[in-house]
């Protein structure tokens, strides 16, 4: 069955501003969807049309075989949301934000210890179940955050940029933890801004882009959008003849493969190839041999700003969008605050 199908949804601002242009999804049950994009893209956005907390302008939407217009109830009853904001309460202990979160949802009074325990067992909050959540990290109080999300054992749960600002500890323990889940039959729906952690855990993702879907596949599809890892390349006074005359001497090295691109960058050229690594060495011998300075080269592997720039060199027509919208990651919280729908939309809440 599908878990989540969104036909042509749209979502237009109480401002105008269209945050969602004609998204389509069709998620089925047991997949782990990535939902991709940038600061602004539009996926919380999106995220609250599908748990019911916006009314889409235009389109439908059907969730566990539940329309979130009619039957808005059922839909609520029958997911998990872990918002961006978090929603647990720092005066209780973690073991009471669980039970809270159990009354809340009408767990039965016999089943509820139980589930608790089971909870804090799974998201490794066992130890520090009678303290209280404000003195706990970062990333103590998200997995909290996932654990009173997932208190009614929901088949779908919608989890919005969920590792934003932890440190690589802590969201390799919440992605441990998403795949234990997802592996346990759970439909998860995942926002993030990071293709490493899309990349990681999902089965497929989409990106957004100003509100529209430009891409969708697995990870390796995406990343053979990008063709390869990417090796950066600096030199010493790169002025535009500078890096011309590098570039010809990469071109005529002889190590270039057919899935090779080369862009000029401000600090020299960038290599995207898929043997970026092995034949970086080489080139960077080549360019001394023709007494280049290379004052420093690093191969990574492509970010969503590699993904973003290969879908858009494509077609030719955002990359100017696509880098107002990048140089703005730095900061996800003050763009989070500042966009939060809940705040000016009366309209389009329901
Ligand atoms: N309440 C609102 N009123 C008007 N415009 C809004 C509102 N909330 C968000 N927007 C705008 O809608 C667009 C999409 O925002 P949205 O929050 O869905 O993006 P996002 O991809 O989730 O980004 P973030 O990572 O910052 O949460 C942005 O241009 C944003 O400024």
């Amino acid at each position: 069955m599908t878990a989540i199908d969104a036909d042509h949804i749209e979502l237009v601002y109480a401002d105008g501003t269209a945050a969602v242009k004609d998204v389509s999804l069709e998620i089925p049950e047991g997949e782990f969807f990535g939902f991709l994009g940038a600061n602004g893209a539009g996926k919380t956005t999106t995220i609250k049309t599908l748990v019911t907390l916006l009314k889409p302008t235009a389109g439908e939407i059907t969730v566990n075989g539940f329309d979130v217009e009619t039957e808005s109830r059922s839909v609520r009853e029958s997911i998990g949301y872990m918002a961006q904001e978090t929603s647990i309460d720092g005066e209780l202990t973690a073991r009471e934000n669980i039970r809270f979160a159990c009354e809340a949802y009408g767990i039965p009074k016999a089943k509820r210890e139980e589930r608790i325990d089971t909870l804090l067992d799974l998201v490794d909050l066992a130890d520090v179940a009678g303290k209280v959540a404000k003195e706990f990290s970062g990333g103590m109080k998200k997995r909290l955050d996932v654990a009173t999300a997932l208190v009614h054992q929901p088949p779908i749960v919608f989890l919005d940029e969920p590792t934003t600002g932890l440190d690589p500890k802590a969201r390799n323990r919440l992605w441990e933890y998403f795949r234990t889940i997802n592996e346990q039959g759970t439909t998860v729906f995942l926002t993030t801004q990071y293709l490493e952690e899309a990349d990681q855990l999902c089965d497929r993702i989409a990106v957004i882009l100003d509100g529209e879907i430009v891409a969708e596949g697995s990870p390796a599809d995406l990343k053979s959008t990008v063709g390869g890892d990417v090796l950066e390349i600096a030199l010493d006074d790169p002025t535009s003849e500078t890096r011309a005359r590098a570039r010809t001497v990469i071109q005529e090295s002889g190590l270039l493969e057919d899935d090779t691109t080369l862009e000029t960058t401000e600090e020299g050229i960038s290599v995207t190839s898929a043997r970026a690594r092995q034949i970086g060495p080489d080139l960077i011998v080549a360019l001394r041999e023709h007494n280049f300075d290379v004052t420093g080269f690093d191969t990574r592997s492509p970010t969503l700003d590699d993904v973003f720039l290969a879908i858009t060199d494509d077609d030719g027509t955002r990359t100017t969008e696509t880098t107002a919208e990048t140089e703005t990651e730095s900061d996800p919280q003050s763009e989070t605050n500042a966009g939060d729908p809940d705040d000016s939309t009366v309209e389009a809440e329901r």
